[in-house]
C-alpha cells in the first residue's frame, strides 16, 4: 500500500509535465480511433479469406471485397503512420520547449548540481523518449485490443482452438525473455557509448595540455581502456541478439506447426470445416506479431521510466522567483548584506555571517586572499544565488521582494574570465542591451574599451565570428569586449571582478581610465588584487575565509589592520 503510494508520488511530476506540455491529445484520440478501425478490419480479414478459400468466391463477390479491404488497409496505414510521426514530433517539440524554459529559469544552485551534459540530455533525449513512449502506450493499447478481438473471433469459431491459441500466448511471451535482457544490454551499451563520447570530448578539449605534458602515450592507453568498455557492451548485445532472433523465428514456426497439426486433427474429426482451417492458419501468423509488438511496446515504456521521471522532476523544480510586486527603482539606496551565510551545493560554508555596507554612488573594493569569498559576494549581489540565511537589503527593502529581472537589468557585471557567447563581435557587445544602439553610443563603447583595435584586425570587423565562447579571441580581447558591453549597458550598479586581470600594461592603463570615468558617481563594487584599484576605492572591505575582517579606507586599514597590511605588502612584491 505504502509502496503504491510512493510510486504514484514518483509519477506525479511526469503527469504534471504532460499537462504543462499541452500535447495534441485530440490528434492522439483521432489516431487511436483510426488505428482501432484498421485493426478491427484486419482481424476480420482471415474470416473473409476462409470464406473465399471455401468456395464462396463468385457468389458473394468476396474476392473484390478482400482485395479492396487489403489495398485500402495498406493505404489507410500510411496516413496513420504519418500522423503518428507528426504527433510524436509535435509532442517532442512541446516537451523540449517546456523543459528548456524550466532549465533557463533554474536557480544557479540547481544548475551547479547538474553537469551540462545531463541538462543537454534532459532537453534532447529525455523529451524524445517521452514522446515516443506516448506513441508506444497508444500502440500497446491497440495491440491488446487486436489480440483480444482476435481471440474472441476465434472463440466464436471454435472453443477448442480458442483454448489452444490462449495457451500459445504465454509461450510466445516466454520466447521474448532474451529480448528483455537485450533492453538492459542496450542500456549498458548506450551508457558505455556516452561515457566514451565524454572521454573523447574531455581529452579533445584538453589536447593542448596533453601535448604540453607529453602524455600522448598514456592517453593512447586510456583511450584503449575506454574503447574496450564500449566494445564489451556491444559484444554482449550482439550475443543476446544471436540467441533472441532464432528463438523468435523458431516460435513463429512452432505456433504454425501446432495450429496445423491440431487444426488438421479437428478438420479430420469434422469439428471444423476448411473455411475455419484457412482462417486459423492466417491467425497463427498474426498471433506472434501481436504478442511481439505488445512486448516491444511494454519494454520501451519500462525503459523510458527513468527519462520520464527525471524530466518530470526537473519541470517541478522551483524556478527562480522573477515576479515580485516591488519595482527596483528607488533613488539613492544603499546596498547592505546583513548576516549572510552561504554555501554552494557542496555545502561547504563559503560566506560565514557576512555583513557589509555598499554605499550608493561610491566605489567599494572587496579585497582578500584567494578563496575568501569575494566573487561569491558579487554573485549574491547580482542575485544569481540566494543567501542561505541573512538577507540583502536595498534601501529599506529586502532584495527578495524586488522584481528579479529589473534587479539584474540594473546591475552590470564583468566577471574574471569574461566568457563570451557565440556569434559576431557585434552580437556579443549588444547582447542583453534593450532597444536600439546608436552608432554614437557604439563608438563611445568601442573607444573606451579599446575594442576598435581588435575589430580592425578582424576580416569582417564587427561582423566577424568570434568562435565558440570567444575561442578565436585572446583572454584580454574577450575582457575588452565584455567591458564594451558593460559601457553600452550603462548600469546603475557596476560589479567588476578583477576586470582588468587579463590585460597587458598598455590596455590595463587605458581601460582603468575608462573604468574610472564609468565608476564616477556610480555605485561600484570592485573585486581586485590590483593595489591601484584598491587604493582608489572610497571604501574597502577586507575578507578572509568567508568573513569580513575589517572595513575602511586604504589608509586607515593599512594603519590599523595587521592582516590587511601584510596582504597589501604582498601585492607590492
Ligand atoms: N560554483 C561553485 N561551486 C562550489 N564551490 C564554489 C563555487 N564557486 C566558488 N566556490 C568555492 O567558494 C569559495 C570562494 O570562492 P570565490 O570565488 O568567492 O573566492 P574569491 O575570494 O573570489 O577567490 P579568487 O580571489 O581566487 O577569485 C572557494 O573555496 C571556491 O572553491
Amino acid at each position: 500500500m505504502g509502496q503504491n503510494k510512493k510510486q504514484k508520488q514518483e509519477w506525479k511530476p511526469f503527469f504534471h509535465l504532460l499537462k504543462e506540455a499541452k500535447l495534441p491529445w485530440g490528434w492522439y484520440v483521432f489516431n487511436i480511433a483510426a488505428s482501432l478501425v484498421c485493426s478491427t478490419v484486419m482481424v476480420k480479414m482471415p474470416q473473409v479469406a476462409g470464406k473465399i478459400m471455401a468456395g464462396e468466391i463468385f457468389d458473394s463477390g468476396l474476392v473484390a471485397l478482400y482485395i479492396a479491404v487489403t489495398i485500402g488497409g495498406a493505404f489507410a496505414s500510411l496516413p496513420i503512420s504519418v500522423l503518428d510521426s507528426w504527433i510524436s514530433l509535435r509532442a517532442d517539440r512541446n516537451l523540449r520547449k517546456i523543459v528548456w524554459k524550466r532549465i533557463i529559469h533554474l536557480p544557479m544552485k540547481e544548475v551547479d548540481a547538474m553537469p551540462p551534459t545531463s541538462l543537454v540530455s534532459r532537453v534532447t533525449s529525455d523529451t524524445s523518449t517521452i514522446s515516443y513512449t506516448l506513441s508506444y502506450i497508444f500502440s500497446m493499447f491497440n495491440n491488446v485490443y487486436s489480440l483480444v478481438l482476435m481471440l474472441i473471433t476465434i472463440a466464436g469459431m471454435n472453443m477448442k482452438i480458442f483454448l489452444m491459441m490462449g495457451l500459445l500466448v504465454p509461450c510466445i511471451m516466454l520466447a521474448n525473455i532474451p529480448s528483455h535482457f537485450m533492453y538492459h544490454a542496450r542500456d549498458e551499451q548506450q551508457n558505455a557509448a556516452a561515457s566514451y563520447t565524454n572521454f573523447l570530448a574531455e581529452r579533445l578539449s584538453a589536447l593542448r595540455q596533453i601535448k604540453v605534458c607529453a602524455s600522448e602515450e598514456k592517453e593512447d592507453i586510456r583511450n584503449d581502456e575506454a574503447a574496450k568498455a564500449c566494445f564489451r557492451a556491444r559484444i554482449k548485445l550482439a550475443k543476446l541478439d544471436f540467441i533472441s532472433q532464432p528463438l523468435i523465428y523458431g516460435m513463429d514456426a512452432v505456433v504454425q506447426a501446432v495450429v496445423l497439426i491440431y487444426g488438421g486433427y479437428l478438420l479430420n474429426a469434422g469439428e471444423i470445416n476448411s473455411e475455419v482451417m484457412v482462417s486459423l492458419f492466417m491467425y497463427a501468423a498474426m498471433l506472434p506479431t501481436y504478442c511481439y509488438q505488445f512486448v516491444f511496446c511494454w519494454q520501451n515504456i519500462k525503459q523510458s521510466q527513468g527519462a520520464a521521471r527525471t524530466a518530470g522532476k526537473l519541470v517541478q523544480t522551483e524556478p527562480e522567483k522573477m515576479q515580485r510586486k516591488q519595482s527596483f527603482a528607488i533613488p539613492d539606496a544603499d546596498l547592505r548584506l546583513e548576516d549572510v551565510c552561504f554555501a554552494y551545493e557542496d555545502k561547504k560554508q563559503v560566506l560565514d555571517h557576512v555583513s557589509m555596507e555598499i554605499p550608493r554612488g561610491k566605489v567599494t573594493a572587496i579585497a582578500g586572499p584567494s578563496g575568501s569569498g569575494k566573487t561569491t559576494v558579487l554573485k549574491l549581489l547580482e542575485r544569481l544565488y540566494q543567501p542561505d540565511s541573512g538577507r540583502i537589503m536595498f534601501g529599506g527593502r529586502e532584495a527578495e521582494d524586488i522584481h528579479l529581472d529589473e534587479w539584474r537589468a540594473s546591475f552590470g557585471m564583468v566577471p574574471q574570465n569574461s566568457p563570451l557567447l557565440f556569434g559576431t563581435v557585434r552580437d556579443n557587445i549588444t547582447y542583453g542591451i534593450e532597444g536600439n544602439v546608436s552608432e554614437k553610443e557604439m563608438d563611445r563603447a568601442l573607444e573606451a574599451a579599446n575594442v576598435r583595435e581588435i575589430i580592425e584586425r578582424m576580416q569582417d570587423g564587427m561582423e566577424s565570428d568570434i568562435g565558440d565562447v570567444g575561442s578565436r579571441l585572446s583572454g584580454g580581447e574577450r575582457q575588452r569586449i565584455a567591458l564594451a558591453r558593460m559601457i553600452l549597458k550603462d548600469p546603475e550598479y557596476l560589479l567588476l571582478d578583477e576586470a582588468t586581470s587579463s590585460l597587458d600594461a598598455h590596455n590595463e592603463s587605458r581601460i582603468m581610465k575608462a573604468l574610472g570615468i564609468l565608476m564616477r558617481g556610480r555605485t561600484s563594487v570592485v573585486v581586485a588584487h590590483n593595489l591601484r584599484t584598491i587604493k582608489h576605492a572610497d571604501h574597502i572591505i577586507f575578507m578572509e575565509k568567508g568573513r569580513v575582517v575589517s572595513t575602511g579606507t586604504h589608509d586607515s586599514l593599512y594603519r590599523n589592520n595587521e592582516k590587511y597590511r601584510r596582504y597589501v605588502d604582498l601585492q607590492r612584491v
